[in-house]
């Protein structure tokens, strides 16, 4: 996409109304393709998501010599990865990406190769985002990790030794990173503190099928029992929860009504029961979920983000754009991220009341409190909102503009929304499908 259409002219005032789909989970779909590297044989994923996260890592394994070719259903991967020690990784900086799953590559190559080279990660810009924890359980498994201009090199002078690791924080990726370099380590590894999101319970499912051993006790414990093989797997990608809250958020603030085919209960229990705290109506069927503003006022709410199964933080940034609009005051408090607030500026560019705070509002004490990190908000609405002119900073900050200046008045211009079709599939053919007035510059329909 060029500079000049990476820009979006945005009419609002429409509620956004219709049916749109949820496929794969972009937290899940990338990683369940690393997986596939550690298999003697070729797997099949289904229900992926045309993003760009999704073609990162395909260009990357491709590279590393993985053959990655469509199935026959729409939305099928076969990724054969037969021929991965005949790679040849020279162009790998290149392809690296946007992306932050480089990074979760390091032990099924280092299984494979006895090495790898990881570059610079992509990922949102949320907060310093570190991969200390990374390296660390690494080391622990007994690789050597050299950091070098152009990226990190590391070597396993001999097979991987499965170890007793405690994550400092819950970390998500950090916790993959385990999962997908334990199961071909020699001997157990048990895993405390680990996260477990449903999309790292899905990558569970994976490798099982694959032939590995892993349990999860209820206290954040996961033991897994190294194996010395494992096979391809045959496996339907968990939908998009964040990607479905994207858009309940957006039938609320446009006071809509939206089906989202493809959303899934079990993995949206917390955020159902926060959409209906601030007043939006939801029906669940086999199928999906049904979200609606149901009129009248919608209510303030206090709301803390955490780990799984905490109201996750990648639903924050579109549902406080919901929140300018319910009456009274709401508190935010973002305990995973200490720089995922920044948005909100251009919110009270468009007429919304923002404050942010360096304290831990409205809950718990965090890692963040008292270290001077705006990581709390008191919303206070309801408050009319004008069409700006938006830079969209991040991916889930993106589409929060996107919902602001579809339930504002006025037109705004939202720059650099390529950056959106990272993580969310046709973003501008579903906005269409709903009736969302958008168009290219220059009058384009999109
Ligand atoms: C591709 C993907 O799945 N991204 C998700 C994943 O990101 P990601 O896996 O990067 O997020 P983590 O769960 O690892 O990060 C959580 C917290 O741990 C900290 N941390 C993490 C690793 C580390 O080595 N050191 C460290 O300090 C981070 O700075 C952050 O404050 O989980 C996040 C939390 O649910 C989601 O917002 C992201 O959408
Ligand atoms: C923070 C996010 O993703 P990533 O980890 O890929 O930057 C997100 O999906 O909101």
């Amino acid at each position: 996409m060029t500079g000049t259409e990476d820009v979006l002219l945005v009419h609002g005032g429409t509620p956004l109304e219709g049916e749109i789909r949820v496929r794969g989970a972009k937290n899940l779909v990338p990683k369940a393709m690393v997986a596939a590297l550690l298999g003697s044989g070729p797997s099949r994923l289904r229900n992926v998501p045309d993003i760009r996260d999704v073609r990162v890592v395909r260009g990357l394994l491709q590279l590393h010599g993985v053959t990655v070719r469509p199935g026959e259903e729409p939305g099928e991967l076969i990724l054969d990865p037969s021929h991965v020690e005949s790679a040849n990784v020279a162009d790998i900086d290149a392809h690296a990406g946007s992306s932050r799953i480089p990074i979760l590559f390091c032990g099924p190559l280092l299984h494979r190769l006895g090495h790898a080279f990881i570059p610079g990660l992509g990922g949102c810009d949320i907060g310093g985002r570190p991969i200390d924890f990374h390296f660390e359980v690494l080391r622990q498994f007994g690789a050597t990790i050299e950091k070098r201009a152009d990226g990190q090199y590391l070597e396993a002078p001999q097979r991987l030794r499965g170890c007793k690791i405690r994550l400092p924080y819950p970390s998500v990726g950090s916790t993959e990173q385990v999962l997908l370099t334990a199961v071909l380590a020699e001997g157990v590894t048990e895993l405390s503190n680990a996260a477990v999101e449903p999309e790292i319970e899905d990558l569970i499912c994976v490798l099982q099928k694959m032939g590995a051993i892993i349990s999860m006790d209820t206290d954040r414990t996961i033991r897994i029992t190294g194996v010395d093989s494992l096979g391809g797997y045959n496996h339907r990608a968990l939908p998009d929860r964040l990607e479905a809250a994207s858009w309940a958020s957006a039938a609320l603030a446009t006071e809509g009504n939206i089906y989202v085919r493809g959303a899934q209960q079990r993995s949206m229990m917390t955020f159902l029961n926060t959409y209906r705290r601030v007043g939006g109506a939801f029906e669940i069927d086999d199928e999906g979920i049904r979200f609606w503003h149901p009129g009248g006022p919608l209510n303030a709410i206090a709301l803390e983000t955490d780990v799984h199964p905490g109201f996750q933080t990648d639903w924050q940034q579109p549902l406080v754009v919901a929140l300018t609009q319910a009456s009274g005051l709401s508190i935010v408090h973002e305990t995973v991220y200490e720089s995922r607030l920044g948005f909100t500026s251009a919110l009270n560019q468009m007429g919304a009341h923002i404050q942010l705070y360096r304290e831990c509002l409205g809950g718990s004490d965090c890692r963040f409190g008292q270290r001077n990190f705006l990581h709390s908000a008191v919303v206070s609405g309801p408050t009319k909102l004008q069409g700006a002119d938006l830079v969209i900073p991040d991916l889930r900050g993106g589409f929060s503009y996107l919902i602001a200046a579809l339930a504002a008045q006025g037109t705004s211009r939202v720059h650099g929304i390529d950056l959106i079709n990272r993580g969310y599939e046709n973003f501008m053919e579903k906005l269409v499908e709903l009736g969302a007035k958008v168009e290219l510059p220059g009058g384009a329909l999109v």
